[in-house]
């Protein structure tokens, strides 16, 4: 690994090859067949894949990184620094270690850094086969403003030099630019992707005052943001408390480094620092630029947004 990188650029190599180990632990852990579910909440599972896919990705990111806060979804039983030894990661994707810096974050260091760690987006889909769903998540955050990011799809198809490849892996830097898929621009009609699993009345009187031409409904913050990339849907809405940090600071950091915007469904940013609460009270509203964020907000009634601060 070059270690001449700087340390923001180093840590989202990092992040990108443990992100795909941990895809292969997600496709594994289905390949044998034993989920090992686990009901947290209401409408809320874990399963093994979570758990080992949490475990590999803070074994190996604290193991490089010794002082870097690493906020991880699962509270796992056992100490996670110990973890068989092919799921300790040392690898750095090689691209992504050419990129350039950003002037503000040349002078990071592991302690002003808090990542947080999705292992396995989109659990409900995991276990009801929607496969295609399913993320693997990390983000970096700076001074509680996301700055970098990984969303790893670890059952997307494709073909490689003739060979049938499973997985891929998308990557943002602040003002460095993203990669890992091939971006296009918003449909020509607005498109709004939302919640399969987790709907309310609230999250429907949001999709109602949108006017949109279709509604797609699929699992997973990270996957949602992928359709926003890649030019399925134009707005992300989900108005209701479910989604946490660690479902969005990675996809908020590749969405604005892609020029789009994710905030609550009044229009703040989430903040992420160590101290701040895990759920996003205020539901998240996200677009693939600014026009389209700003038409979206208009159109949240204020009994709405009330409703939702009140709850
Ligand atoms: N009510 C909820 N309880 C637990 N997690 C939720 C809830 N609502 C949303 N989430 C998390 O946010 C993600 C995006 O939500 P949705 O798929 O409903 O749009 C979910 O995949 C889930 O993450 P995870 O699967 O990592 O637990
Ligand atoms: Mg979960
Ligand atoms: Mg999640
Ligand atoms: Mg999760």
């Amino acid at each position: 690994m070059s270690n001449s990188a700087p340390l923001i650029v180093r840590l989202l190599a990092s992040s990108v090859s443990v992100a795909n180990r941990a895809g292969k632990i997600v496709r594994d852990v289905m390949s044998k067949g034993e989920l090992g579910i686990v009901e947290k909440g209401k409408d809320d599972y874990q399963t093994e894949a979570d758990r080992s896919a949490q475990k590999c990705i803070i074994a190996s990111l604290s193991a490089q990184y010794p002082k870097l806060c690493i906020i991880g979804e699962e509270d796992n039983p056992d100490n996670e620094t110990e973890v068989p030894s092919d799921w300790l990661i040392v690898d750095a994707d090689k691209e992504v270690l050419l990129l350039n810096c950003p002037d503000s974050l040349l002078g990071v260091k592991e302690e002003d850094i808090v990542v947080w760690v999705d292992p396995l987006d989109g659990t409900a889909e995991y276990t009801q086969g929607f496969l295609e769903h399913v993320t693997v998540l990390i983000g970096i955050a700076v001074n509680e403003k996301p700055v970098a990011g990984v969303i790893h799809q670890p059952y997307y198809k494709s073909i490689v030099d003739g060979e049938k490849k499973l997985g891929r892996t998308i990557w943002g830097l602040q003002e460095a630019g993203v990669g890992g898929f091939s971006s296009a621009a918003p449909p020509d009609s607005l498109i709004i992707t939302t919640t399969r699993s987790h709907s309310n009345p609230l999250v429907e009187k949001a999709l109602q005052v949108m006017e949109a031409s279709q509604i797609l409904r699929v699992g997973g913050a990270g996957y949602k943001v992928l359709q926003l990339l890649e030019g399925q849907a134009s707005v992300y809405v989900f108005a209701s408390p479910g989604c946490k940090k660690w479902d969005t600071c990675g996809p908020e950091a590749i969405l604005s480094a892609a020029g789009g915007k994710l905030t609550d469904i009044v229009g703040n940013f989430y903040k992420y620092g160590a101290s701040e609460s895990r759920p996003n009270k205020m539901g998240v509203l996200a677009a693939v630029n600014d026009d389209l964020h700003k038409y979206a907000i208009s159109k949240i009634p204020q009994e709405l947004k009330e409703a939702l601060a009140n709850k």
